[in-house]
């Protein structure tokens, strides 16, 4: 019985650029399938894949968003994904938890070269995803209503970033600058759209029967190179059976060895059948992905994957999972946690089953402490699945609750925010105490801060990070001098010290020392002398903590009586006043090594970017593992990197992307440094 349950589902990722129509194809599926009766748009904000308040303000999707409905007695548990960069790594995620994703796109605008190219470019990093993880996928140039045709054009242009073949499975029928049908490449047959309701068959159009055969070729080809009787077949001239060529296409693309390409309007419901036709028939089924990830078929431990977490507006938690082996029932306990229930999403309704076979896509409630990407089971001992690996933060803002009494509440409500959103992250700075939200871009956060917001009713403030300057000193000086004495009856305080102050190698730190000679400083004196060196380094004449110093007591004198470890920790700050200003005391900033990754010909305008950031360009190459991409590492100061990946990615049409760790600490020029010391700001937008 698993096994027929398991082959009557299937789940798919509608993934794709930023706007090319995903939503707007989910609701389409969700309407000729019958799960809603009234189909929404993204404009009127009533669409089931962006039901998130974030997503209808923005009119774009900012979360993945699952909808289960059935066609021709299978369920097919849709996974619409945000096109946004900024939201990459929910797209990831999701997908490393379906059978198949739909890559839906536009065609080019202006169907020259460069236009094509363009457009094509803006898929690359989620082709590189699919194939990386050899994810069987199948495109759907949407919004076939926009432009004359160049459907051939644009399957041809997408070749350059895909590493599998693109197939035309379709081939559209035109007419007066109008989608009006089109042709299905495995039976020829022609049919003709009808706005809410399936396509009817026509006779082949006699003007595009030389169009039709070529692409027909083109995709029986492509199919050959992974079957040789379909070769032996094409090169004796004998016809393939249809049987052959569908079952070539099953095979092929469940094995993500071809792409299919199929062709619509989403809103209009053109080219939605024969997509879902394709899937119901060609996409694989969820054991044989199963298998495909080493996962037992018929194994009856349960083991599922969380593909996504939501809190959702009233509270509560769900997980969003793919089952993976065995089935989940009522009240099962998963890493040590009982699930609440178990649910079919339909966006943000919920229906609540009893039992989740292999192969499902649900949703379970309150599965505390356990995150996005998480393997669950029942024993919570089996292998870690693979998961999508985790986008680095390239993006901060300073946040600070509005109201005080809200910093408690801030780091449950991120917590929270993190186990929805691995891209998130959130930090205390240790220098400059600002707790910094980082994320993927402006967009990224703001969605954050919104959920902030409404769902935990924290509105915050920010402003841009502080840029973590830190001090050094250019010259040594020697013998400084610091004494404390203070009476005031009984007791009176002394302490009296002469101290070395020499600048360390970058990166050395901080060093104490002494070389008391004859006991002029009782030894049980010394670490409050250590005490009141460091706790002056906190703040340096600059006002920034200081670093690569070394310092030595060298002499000094006590008092029997008033002398304390205390008076001897004041001597030191005292002594540690007078001596630091002597040394040219320099301000000093972080550097990041950074990898820069951009299509190639864009690498000259990014070296442009980094050296006019003040970076250092240490060297660039072409990608072994992507074609056409490059690699660039440079060095670039931590007070230049808040717009870059904003200027990054309006040089590279959104897909140059870096990631960054710290490196070193650097001298600030003078020039810069004096502007810093005296406005606060490096004049980059940076304080
Ligand atoms: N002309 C035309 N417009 C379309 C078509 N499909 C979608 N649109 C429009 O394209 C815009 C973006 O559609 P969405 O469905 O939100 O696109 P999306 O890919 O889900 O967007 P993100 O998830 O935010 O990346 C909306 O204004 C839609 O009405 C189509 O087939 N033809």
């Amino acid at each position: 019985m698993n096994e027929n349950v398991r082959a009557s589902t299937r789940n798919v990722a509608i993934v794709g650029p930023y706007l090319s129509g995903k939503t707007t194809l989910l609701e389409s599926l969700l309407s000729v399938t019958g799960a809603i009766t009234r189909k929404g748009s993204v404009r009127d904000g009533n669409t089931v894949g962006d039901s998130a308040a974030e997503a209808r303000d923005r009119q774009m999707s900012v979360e993945v968003s699952a909808a289960s409905t059935e066609y021709e007695g299978v369920r097919f548990t849709f996974v619409d994904c945000p096109g946004s960069v900024e939201f990459a790594q929910e797209t990831y995620n999701a997908l490393m938890g379906v059978d198949a994703a739909v890559v839906v796109c536009e065609p080019a605008n202006d169907n020259n070269e460069n236009g094509l190219r363009q457009k094509v470019l803006t898929l690359a990093p989620l082709f590189k995803f699919l194939d990386d993880w050899e994810i069987p996928h199948l495109v759907f140039i949407n919004k076939m209503d926009r432009v004359s045709n160049n459907f051939m054009d644009m399957l041809h242009a997408l070749k350059a970033v895909s590493k599998r073949p693109l197939v035309p499975h379709q081939y559209p029928i035109i007419q007066d600058e109008q989608l009006t049908g089109f042709i299905d490449l495995v039976s020829e047959q022609a049919y003709q759209y009808h706005s809410g309701a399936p396509a009817d068959p026509i006779p082949l159009p006699a003007s595009l029967k030389a169009q039709e055969q070529a692409a027909r070729a083109e995709m029986l080809e492509e199919l050959a190179n992974f079957d040789d009787h379909l070769l032996e077949e094409l090169l004796e001239e004998i016809e393939p059976p249809q049987e052959e060529i569908l079952q070539d296409l099953k095979l092929e693309l469940g094995a993500d060895l071809v792409v299919p390409v199929f062709c619509g309007v989403a809103d209009r419901d053109f080219g939605v059948r024969p997509l879902l036709e394709a899937l119901l028939r060609e996409a694989p089924e969820p054991q044989d992905t199963a298998q495909r990830r080493g996962l037992g078929a018929t194994a009856e431990t349960p083991i599922a994957q969380v593909l996504k977490t939501y809190y959702t507006p009233q509270g509560g938690k769900l997980s969003l999972v793919r089952v993976w082996q065995g089935k989940l029932t009522d009240g099962i306990v998963l890493n040590g946690t009982r699930a609440g229930g178990i649910y079919r999403l339909l966006g943000q309704q919920q229906t609540s089953i009893n039992e989740a076979e292999a192969g499902e896509v649900v949703a379970l409630s309150r599965l505390d402490g356990v995150k996005t990407g998480d393997t669950l089971s029942a024993n919570g001992q089996v292998k870690e699945l693979p998961k999508a690996e985790i986008l680095k933060p390239v993006y901060a803002l300073a946040i600070a609750p509005e109201k005080r009494n809200d910093e408690v509440k801030l780091s449950a409500a991120l917590t929270k925010l993190l186990e929805e959103d691995p891209s998130l992250m959130w930090e205390q700075h240790g220098d400059t105490h600002e707790v910094i939200l980082w994320g993927q871009g402006e967009i990224h956060l703001q969605v954050a801060l919104d959920r902030l917001r409404r769902k935990y009713n924290l509105p915050m403030g920010t402003h841009l990070p502080q840029v973590p300057y830190k001090e050094t000193i250019r010259k040594p000086a020697a013998s400084v001098h610091g004494r404390y004495k203070h009476q005031s009856g009984g007791h009176g305080q002394f302490g009296d010290v002469y101290l070395d102050i020499k600048p360390l190698g970058r990166g050395e730190g901080f060093n104490f020392s002494e070389k008391i000679v004859g006991g002029v400083v009782p030894k049980q004196y010394i670490p409050g002398v250590e005490v009141g060196v460091r706790e002056f380094l906190v703040h340096g004449p600059l006002g920034f903590p200081v670093v690569d110093v070394a310092v030595t007591l060298t002499n000094g004198s006590y008092h029997t009586v008033d002398s304390s470890e205390q008076a001897f920790k004041q001597a030191a700050r005292l002594a540690m006043q007078t001596g630091m200003t002597q040394c040219e005391p320099t301000l000093l900033e972080p550097i990041a090594s950074v990898e820069v990754n951009t299509p190639s010909e864009f690498t000259s305008k990014v070296m442009q970017l980094v050296s006019g950031r003040r970076g250092q360009i240490l060297g660039y190459e072409g990608r072994s593992d992507w074609s056409g991409w490059d690699k660039l590492t440079a060095y670039l100061p931590q007070a230049e990197m808040q717009n870059f990946i904003v200027e990054l990615r309006s040089l590279t049409l959104g897909v140059g992307s870096f990631q960054w760790q710290y490196h070193h600490l650097q001298e600030v020029p003078d020039k810069l440094a004096e502007r810093v010391l005296a406005t606060g700001s490096n004049g980059n937008g940076n304080r």
